[in-house]
């Protein structure tokens, strides 16, 4: 029987289920299961989750910047292994960035770091079907980590952001 795909805003009690798919997406870092709970509940607005059969598959935490209100942070996105390689991260970004809550948002800012080659090739795709430029700078170096011991987080711009739907075949 053919999965049966829904997104939707998140609630508090999404917090562990998302907790999970960052542990076990071997990529993000893991913050504590009440930092999702909170996320869940106090950013619903910009966070999403990706259920598939009513499993969480994938989700993307995200903020609008508080004194900008044109400016979203993505803070992170992952899909299930089992559930990678469908267009779920696309799906999500895409409606992130249609919901009410984005209608000002004219720039997308995240980090991602060498080794989240996925998130990275996600990003790259959506700048090009909205056909804007993504643009990589700084961010945050090791050296603002504890003993220097994390990967570089370059930061990736998206913008302008137009106001179309973005093809997702
Ligand atoms: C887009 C994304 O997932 N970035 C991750 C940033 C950082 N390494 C984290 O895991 O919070």
């Amino acid at each position: 029987m053919a999965s049966r795909l829904s997104i939707r805003n998140t609630k508090a009690d999404d917090g562990k289920r998302i907790w999970r798919l960052a542990v076990d997406s071997g990529r993000l870092d893991v913050n504590s299961s009440y930092c999702y709970i909170m996320l869940c509940d106090y950013f619903s607005d910009t966070c999403f989750v990706a259920e598939i059969d009513g499993e969480a598959a994938g989700f993307v935490t995200s903020f609008i910047h508080p004194l900008n209100p044109e400016l979203l942070f993505v803070w992170q996105m992952a899909v299930a292994e089992e559930h990678r390689g469908q267009g779920i991260a696309e799906l999500l970004l895409h409606h992130l960035m249609e919901s009410e809550s984005c209608k000002k948002v004219r720039y997308l800012e995240t980090t991602v770091s060498p080794g989240n080659s996925a998130s990275r090739r996600v990003l790259s795709k959506l700048s090009e079907r909205i056909g804007t430029s993504m643009v990589i700078s700084k961010g945050y170096t090791s050296a603002l980590f504890p003993e220097g011991k994390h990967e570089e987080e370059p930061l990736i711009r998206l913008g302008p952001l137009q106001k179309t739907s973005i093809p997702t075949s």
